[in-house]
């Protein structure tokens, strides 16, 4: 079995109340292979109407929906959870093959995925609102949880199973309905894992899943529509200040997990080699293609050639290639685009006085490859250190006080990830207070973790995924005043 075959072939259509719904050819759009640009299948494309009608689907099931008992939507997550974990392997393969990267990496995104079923599965029943007298003594105050009601949810390429997850795992435990709509480049995925919940009991018309290549329309249609209560994205800081405006009119609440641009300081009291190794989970984690990957490295100088020249080896070691491939490392970047966004960066530091350590540039032959480059003494303003590069390049400069490299750190709109490393526990305090960020990880290179709240500040976003916080994005407060009786 390839990963493909998880997929039957009515599964490669749009899934709206329950039912699959196949299209014609000339209703279908491609979906390629990063490796070489070959076509791996096609599937249904989604139209305005058919959007619409996944959110009549929503709509009609979320009365009933609601008034399920706690404990069964927390089983329908707990079944999904054993089945996709048993299907972990098919699931990589055909993440790695719509997306790139390596099968070994689609594993760890799979298990980091699957926990979020996991995870809400257990929160589903400890939904509770709380009961006081108020200060003042005489009246009661007692709180109810509702589900928000219909959800709009829009994933990205990068995370194909587990950005889903970590929406449609709280929405399912909460008790709202939704319509997801996955990226273009990466429908399998999200296709596959509708199957599984079907399969574990999940009732008709609580999931609908409209893959498209009208994205724009499709969100514009929805969000105009008052029975759309919620709209969940992880994408691009630019897609998301659309998605907020058009939310504006029906005042639908907004979860935002937007763009990064993490630095990561390595201390004069830092272990090196323990920096390194973080460095490389920072800025290696899906090719660089995330928007926690670290971004900039800022080295004090006193470490700096010794980081440059381990981190250089480090990356100058991996080995690219197909992402199905054995001994490959690092597989290609999504599409030409990114190639040739990240290739630019590179060469636009160079100019400005950037030292190539290792790599540099993109492999001659087909796929979307990149060479994991290190680039030491990168000014500040250049370009790559400003913007978020999504690829496996990183830029090194220096710095001499831990003012100076807090305030470089906190200089940018964006307020995703952070990460530091040093051995002194008050400096540790100084910094979890003091950088602008939404998460902050300490002698470590990865902070993502199901039962934690991930997200961002700024430019960022805002809203959180995952841990305690995670389902309370999908749950209204209902507050009702009693008297003391
Ligand atoms: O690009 C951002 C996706 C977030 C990945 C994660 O959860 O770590």
């Amino acid at each position: 079995m390839t990963g493909l075959d998880l997929l039957s072939p009515h599964q490669r259509g749009l899934l709206i109340g329950g039912a699959w719904r196949e299209a014609d050819e000339d209703r279908r759009f491609d979906v390629l292979d990063p490796a070489d640009g070959s076509v791996l299948t096609d599937v249904a494309d989604a139209s305005v109407a058919d959007a619409v009608e996944a959110l009549d689907a929503a709509v009609a099931a979320q009365a009933d929906w609601a008034r399920t008992a706690p404990r069964e939507r927390g089983e329908i997550l707990r079944t999904a959870f054993g089945l996709i974990a048993d299907r972990a392997d098919d699931f990589a393969e055909l993440m790695s093959l719509e997306m790139g990267k390596t099968v070994a990496e689609a594993k760890g995104e799979v298990a980091y995925g699957n926990e979020f079923f996991r995870w809400y599965a257990e929160e589903a029943v400890r939904i509770h609102g709380r009961w006081m007298q108020a200060p003042a003594g005489g009246s009661r105050l007692l709180t109810i949880k509702k589900p928000v009601g219909p959800c709009l949810f829009i994933t990205p390429w990068n995370f194909p199973l587990a950005m889903g997850t970590r929406k449609i795992g709280p929405a399912i435990a909460a008790g709202c309905t939704m319509v997801v709509k996955p990226a273009e480049l990466t429908p399998l995925t999200m296709l596959a894992l509708a199957g599984v919940l079907e399969e574990a009991g999940l009732p008709a018309g609580v999931l609908n899943v409209v893959p498209t290549t009208r994205a724009a329309e499709v969100s514009r249609a929805l969000q105009g529509d008052d029975r759309l209560r919620k709209v969940s994205f992880t994408g691009s800081t630019a897609v998301g200040k659309v998605l907020v405006r058009q939310s504006a009119d029906q005042l639908q609440r907004v979860s935002m997990e937007l763009g990064g641009n993490a630095p990561f300081l390595v201390f004069e009291d830092a272990d090196v080699d323990a920096a390194v190794a973080g460095a490389m989970v920072a800025k290696m984690r899906n090719m660089g293609e995330a928007c926690t990957a670290a971004n900039r490295f800022l080295v004090h100088s006193s470490v700096a050639a010794e980081f440059a020249e381990k981190l250089g080896a480090r990356m100058g070691a991996l080995r690219v290639g197909r992402g199905q491939d054995d001994g490959v490392d690092v597989g290609p970047l999504i599409d030409e685009k990114a190639v040739e966004s990240v290739g630019q960066l590179v060469t636009d530091a160079v100019h400005d006085g950037a030292t190539v350590v290792t790599g540099g540039s993109a492999p001659d032959g087909p796929g979307y490859f990149f060479t994991p480059t290190v680039l030491l003494d990168v000014p500040a303003d250049s370009a790559i250190n400003v913007q978020e590069i999504f690829g496996p390049v990183a830029p090194i400069t220096t710095f001499e006080t831990e003012e100076e490299a807090v305030a470089r750190a906190n200089d940018t709109e964006y307020g995703l990830a952070s990460y530091a490393y040093t051995r002194d526990l008050s400096r540790t305090i100084r910094l979890a207070e003091s950088l602008d960020y939404g998460m902050v990880g300490i002698n470590t290179g990865l902070i993502s973790n199901p039962a934690a709240p991930f997200g961002g500040v700024k430019a960022s976003g805002f809203g959180r995924e995952g841990g305690f916080e995670g389902i309370e994005e999908y749950l209204e407060t209902t507050y009702v005043a009693l008297p003391a009786g």
